[in-house]
């Protein structure tokens, strides 16, 4: 046995690592990331049908997340959620110019492969479906679509970065109509980020390990003050009101799904979020977009849920 081969191997030696195949991953993440820049300032809206998808890109959404049913009506209907049917993303993809998402169930990988091959322009490993496993999430790092996860800490963030997301949003509790559990996780990761700036390389190989997550990226991010992509707020977010505070808490962009169709008036609602996001810090033009919109969702309080009824939870 030669001094380098793995004790645990079957002896076969394992083949060189082919440096090119190291730098097109970082190349490729750049070029997934930098698509995400693209999306910055704006707000990304759940829609069920193509009618809905054509309002979302009449209102001003960057983009459309298509899926079957938003994430109040999967919480009130409960059973295994799965990715979308391809038929029902397809024909939302031939409606609307502005980028297509799509979720996937977490570890499932080949719900991703099927949402690659379809078109999709992000895919959302998202814990607002039903997780396909329970140890690992994909390595996204193995597509040429772009990925969006979802993340409650600094820590969470910077692993679904490492495995490939070239977008992160932060959890919140989808399907709610409840902005606080956004509100913490927004102000988590910036807590946290802070208090990596803060620290010496000896504290960082240690909050690294506390984080469970890579030193260089954890210094990286601790140099730069912030994740290195774009970090969009969502769940919970219901008025203009919540998305003009996300925003003004340092997200880049916020994620609206139940909080429109599900309310009263969703063209008048979506146009007033996608106001309130540009103008998130005109108290003046937050009051008039936020007039006369009818009731919002009715919702849950995150505080009314069984641990089981949490969805912020799954993922790790
Ligand atoms: O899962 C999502 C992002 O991927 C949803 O778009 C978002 O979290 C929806 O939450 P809500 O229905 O509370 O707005």
């Amino acid at each position: 046995m030669s001094e380098f081969a793995n004790p645990r191997s079957n002896g076969t030696p394992r083949p060189p690592v082919d440096p090119s195949a190291v730098s097109s991953y970082n190349t490729s993440f750049t070029l997934k990331a930098g698509l995400a820049q693209m999306l910055k300032g704006g707000v990304i809206m759940d829609v069920v049908n193509a009618e809905q998808a054509i309002i979302a890109e009449r209102a001003g959404a960057c983009a459309v997340m298509a899926l079957e049913r938003v994430p109040a009506d999967i919480r009130a209907e409960g059973g295994v959620a799965r990715m979308s049917d391809p038929k029902l993303i397809e024909e939302i993809i031939d409606a609307v110019s502005i980028p297509v998402m799509a979720k996937c169930r977490i570890g499932h990988f080949v719900e991703a492969q099927i949402l690659e091959a379809l078109g999709v322009d992000y895919i959302d490993e998202s814990e607002v479906l039903t997780p396909a496993d329970q140890v690992y999430h994909i390595t996204k790092h193995h597509f040429k679509v772009p990925f969006v996860c979802g993340a409650r800490n600094l820590g969470e963030a910077l692993r679904r970065i490492s495995e490939g997301a070239a977008m992160i949003r932060t959890k919140g509790e989808a399907g709610t109509g409840d902005v606080t559990e956004a509100v913490k996780h927004i102000r988590t990761i910036n807590q946290e980020i802070r208090k990596a700036a803060g620290m010496s390389d000896e504290e960082l190989y240690v909050y690294a390990k506390e984080l469970g997550v890579s030193f260089h990226l954890l210094k990286e991010t601790a140099k730069k003050g912030r994740l290195n992509v774009v970090n969009f707020a969502a769940g919970g977010i219901a008025t203009p009101a919540d998305a003009a505070m996300c925003m003004q808490l340092g997200c880049d962009g916020v994620f609206v799904g139940s909080g429109i169709f599900l309310g009263h008036n969703p063209e008048k609602r979506a146009k007033a979020i996608v106001q309130a996001v540009t103008h998130y810090n005109d108290p003046k033009v937050l009051a008039e977009v936020s007039t006369d919109l009818g009731p919002a969702m009715v919702g849950r309080t995150v505080e009314s849920l069984k641990q089981s009824e949490r969805l912020a939870g799954r993922g790790w």
